[in-house]
């Protein structure tokens, strides 16, 4: 299995204030799937995603990634191996206001040994003619855009997304869906997505539900809709 998730607890705070937040996690992400986390707020999705990022660590369980479990790897190794293979968005973009569109691209591109021709990712994300410009001169759409550029352009193995969508309106989000959409099937990455948006669901191979801490449903799609479709 592609990306194995086992067993995984995790706890905030101590004594009267210690949460529970994932109370034992198991399930598997095939190569290329699309899945989409969902489930109310609170229920422990980004911290999951983040789990899974290597950003935070789990108290007990493992993931492993094509069989390497991250837990094995010292600090040294696994920032190499998050900045190799993995790319994050999140809802807010962290774009950096001084470069322009393109050098923010790039950023992403010197972490990596093979990374995709910016140039044509640019065109695929429809930003090459705004290539010059710095963040604050597009729209949030835009800017989006950029950082999924931005995380792409390594040709990540694994796309992880909290909340893409979540500053962005109705028009601006079906947009966004449907390029993570085309960027996971044109280069096959395996695409880890955070959600509060139901409606999302129809898009992914799998669907994993959480609540409180648990899996409560985990279903895999076989009926993929297309993100332009989708409707909320
Ligand atoms: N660093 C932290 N320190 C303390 N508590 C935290 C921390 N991170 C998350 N929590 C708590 O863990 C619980 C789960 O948070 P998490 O962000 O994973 O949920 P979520 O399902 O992603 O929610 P949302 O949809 O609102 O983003 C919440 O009660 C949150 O307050």
């Amino acid at each position: 299995m592609f990306l194995e998730i086992k067993g995984i607890k995790k706890h905030f705070g101590e004594g009267d204030s210690r949460i529970e937040v994932l109370k034992g996690i198991d399930m598997e992400i095939e190569k290329g799937e699309l899945c989409v986390l969902l489930g109310p707020s609170g229920s422990g999705k980004s911290t999951l995603l983040n789990i899974i990022g290597g950003i935070d660590g789990a108290d007990s369980g493992y993931i492993a990634i094509n069989g390497e479990k991250t837990a094995d790897m010292d600090e040294k190794t696994l920032t190499l191996y998050r900045r190799k293979h993995l790319g994050y968005v999140f809802q807010m973009y962290n774009l950096i206001p001084n470069l322009n569109i393109k050098e923010n691209v790039e950023v992403g591109a010197y972490l990596s040994d093979n990374p995709l021709d910016v140039d044509d990712l640019l065109k695929t994300l429809g930003l090459y003619e705004h290539r010059h410009k710095l963040p604050n001169q597009l729209s949030g759409g835009q800017q989006q855009r950029t950082a999924i550029g931005r995380a792409i352009v390594k040709n990540p193995d694994i796309l992880l997304c909290d909340e893409p969508t979540g500053a962005l309106d109705y028009a601006t989000s079906k947009e966004i869906l449907k390029l993570i959409e085309q960027v996971n099937r044109k280069y096959g990455n395996t695409v880890v997505m955070v959600t509060h948006n139901n409606a999302i669901e129809k898009m992914a191979d799998r669907v994993v539900k959480l609540h409180d801490g648990r899996i409560r449903e985990n279903c895999r799609n076989e009926t993929r809709m297309a993100a332009e479709d989708l409707e909320w």
